[in-house]
């Protein structure tokens, strides 16, 4: 039979004397040889009894089957020689041994195991109990002895419960593994590392005016591009322009299938100031890369938070586009699906044709039209833009990007490709990969503000869509991606003054024309009625309470400087370009940094000067301030308005406010008719 061998640890003393362990683990055996006779013995009355007249009493034992041949009282006998035998050969007991006597398993499980080095144990000739060894097997000693290492075998292996020990169990002793060896260590600062293209950005100047780039210096453009952009009355590119532009016609002479020095190109993710003219730092690239294709196919999307937003690029697409035969087609939900869809394709009799090369479009139509419109494909789709990319990942439409990527890498028309153009999804470059041409997907992401200005806070989606070894990222050296000419101010107010303010700021000081924020289109409405009861000032709102008809009607007259004061909701806040805003004001302070970067954003645009005032309350100055301090900003003025300067307003608004009351509740009743 195999030995085995278990090393416990047998209390504090126990490591003090190493000379002691070894009569420790004999008593400790001793000790489960002793309990399992006991057990035994208790067993005995209890088992299996076929008692037959006449016969010796045949008893089973539950475990060993072990028969006893003559009556009880021989048998205790036996158990006493063996007893008396067993108490002469282990004659010393450990005392502690004594008090574990009533409750035999506690000792063993609060004991620690002992470290053993493999294939350490006792001599064999120590072990005399252990295995039986020196003694006639056929005895009835042999056979308890070997009956009681089994019993405690199984006990030891059921309160440990270790697979490898119960592996173990039978191997001889030298091959026994012991566990243990694990050292305590402090885990290791896990380091973010970045990839290169994040950690190293190309920076861009944010001071436009003196950052100016020739047009004519700008290599790879074609010379009809030129033309128009003269045409235009742009001689200089902005610098994110400068930057962008030769950037994306890197490829162009390798036919966009091939980068700089053989590589793929590269995705691009630009990070600039509001204003700093990033619409079209992506047009011209991608019109003059698409102008000389021979059928007309989706080869281009740009996809924006807005329909205005939409509108808006579309407008500059339609613009340079124009001349080229590339069809730009918009799909934002401001036409019907179905006219949507006929702009998209025409039914030839055999299949579908495209009408667009160039789609821009709202996440939500178009993910409408990829599942919905027949023969509506991506496959060919060389260039995803995603302008405003930091509000378009992060926000609930996120799943758009998957229909869109989806839709990009497993056009349904697949096949037409042919076997030698296919489209892969960036990776390393191995011998498979380089035996088709790949067809690539230029991402280019538009992410703006303090949410790039530390590298670290661009988001996973983001760093995942664009191929991280293939991407370049411009972004501007300031820590606050605010436009260079702005002027921002905080103005100490109260509730009952902030309407007083902004007529002062109008009909005193003449701004105009300017764009108001307020938190909600209620407070929007509000304050729109307000102050055109008071008169005096040419006064519209802009907010979700307008149709898309009337949103339009009301930006076209207010870029016409028809209109003096806008009230909006943070609607038109992202990305609207109405040139000529010399004012904003944060009517209601904004919550977030974004929304504030945004807002005034709306000023100081493509160079130009502009002023941004913020009314704060008196409980949400140190917010606010510490806000704008956190993000990195340049700095913030304090403008102080004398209650003097308002007094003349006053008797004026006081009869306004009565108006107001009958006003809003004349709306509630026609709303309620
Ligand atoms: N090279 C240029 N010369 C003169 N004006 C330009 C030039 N480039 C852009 N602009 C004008 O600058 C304004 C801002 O441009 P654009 O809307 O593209 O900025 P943006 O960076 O996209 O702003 P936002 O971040 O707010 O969306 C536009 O009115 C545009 O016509």
């Amino acid at each position: 039979m195999a030995l085995f061998l278990i090393n416990r640890y047998l209390g504090e003393e126990e490591e003090c004397r190493d000379d002691d362990s070894q009569s420790r683990s004999k008593a400790l055996l001793a000790k489960l040889q002793e309990q399992a006779r006991a057990r035994q013995q208790q067993k005995t009355p209890k088992g299996k009894e076929t008692e037959q007249p006449g016969l010796p009493v045949q008893i089973d034992t539950p475990r060993g089957k072990q028969k006893k041949t003559g009556g009880e009282q021989e048998s205790t006998d036996v158990e006493k020689k063996e007893e008396e035998k067993y108490n002469a050969r282990w004659s010393r007991k450990d005392p502690q041994d004594n008090v574990s006597d009533g409750n035999s398993e506690k000792p063993l499980k609060s004991k620690k195991r002992k470290k053993a080095p493999e294939g350490k144990g006792k001599p064999e000739e120590e072990r005399p109990a252990e295995d039986g060894r020196g003694k006639d097997p056929g005895s009835e000693e042999g056979r308890d002895s070997e009956e009681t290492v089994g019993e405690m075998k199984e006990e030891i292996s059921e309160q440990r419960e270790t697979p490898v020990q119960s592996k173990d169990q039978n191997q001889s002793q030298s091959c026994f593994t012991v566990l243990g060896g694990f050292e305590k260590k402090a885990v290791q600062k896990v380091y973010r590392v970045l990839p290169h293209w994040l950690a190293q950005p190309n920076l861009i100047h944010r001071d436009i005016k003196s950052n100016l780039v020739p047009v004519v210096d700008v290599p790879g453009l074609c010379p009809r591009l030129l033309k128009k952009l003269e045409s235009c009355g742009i001689q200089h590119f902005f610098p994110v322009q400068a930057e962008v532009i030769p950037a994306i016609l890197e490829s162009a002479p390798h036919g966009m299938l091939v980068g700089r020095g053989g590589y793929r190109p590269r995705d691009i993710c630009v990070s600039a100031p509001t204003g700093s003219g990033k619409t079209l730092a992506f047009v011209i690239p991608v019109v003059q890369m698409l102008m000389k294709r021979v059928v007309c196919e989706v080869r281009a999307l740009a996809v924006l938070p807005t329909k205005e937003l939409a509108q808006q690029v579309r407008k500059v697409f339609c613009m340079y586009a124009e001349g080229t035969g590339l069809r730009v087609v918009m799909m934002a939900g401001q036409k019907s699906f179905a006219l949507e869809q006929a702009s998209l394709l025409e039914n030839n009799g055999t299949g579908s044709r495209s009408l667009a090369d160039i789609v821009v479009a709202t996440p939500g139509r178009l993910v409408d039209h990829i599942n919905k419109t027949p023969g509506f494909t991506l496959q060919h789709l060389r260039f995803l833009i995603i302008d405003e990319a930091d509000r378009m990942i992060d926000s609930m439409h996120q799943a758009w990007l998957s229909h869109v990527v989806k839709a990009a890498y497993k056009g349904g028309r697949s096949s037409e490709l042919g076997s030698l153009f296919r489209r892969a999804e960036p990776g390393p470059i191995t011998a498979a990969s380089l035996l088709s041409i790949s067809v690539i997907l230029y991402n280019l992401l538009l992410i703006y503000i303090h949410k790039m200005r530390n590298s670290t806070n661009l988001d996973l989606q983001s760093q995942s869509l664009l191929k991280k070894c293939h991407t370049t990222l411009l972004k501007t050296q300031a820590a606050f991606s605010l436009a260079h000419l702005l002027n921002e101010y905080f103005v100490p107010c109260t509730l009952n003054s902030k309407p007083l303010i902004i007529l002062d700021f109008i009909l005193r000081l003449k701004f105009s024309p300017v764009l108001c924020f307020t938190n909600s289109r209620e407070a929007s409405h509000r304050l729109y009625l307000l102050v055109r009861l008071f008169g005096g000032v040419q006064v519209a709102e802009f907010s979700s309470r307008l149709s898309p008809n009337e949103r339009k009607k009301t930006l076209k007259e207010f870029e016409q400087e028809k209109i003096q004061l806008l009230i909006s909701t943070d609607a038109t806040a992202r990305g609207i370009d109405v040139s000529g805003v010399k004012c904003v004001i944060n009517y209601d302070a904004p919550q977030f940094i974004r929304t504030y970067v945004h807002r005034v954003g709306r000023t100081a645009r493509a160079g130009k000067a502009g002023l941004a005032f913020t009314f704060l309350l008196g409980v949400q100055e140190k917010r606010f301030l510490q806000m704008l301090k956190d993000a990195g900003s340049p700095g913030i003025q304090k403008q102080i308005i004398k209650p003097e300067a308002l007094k003349a307003l006053v008797p004026r608004y006081e009869q306004t406010l009565l108006e107001l009351e009958t006003a809003i509740q004349e709306e509630r009743a026609t709303k309620h008719i």
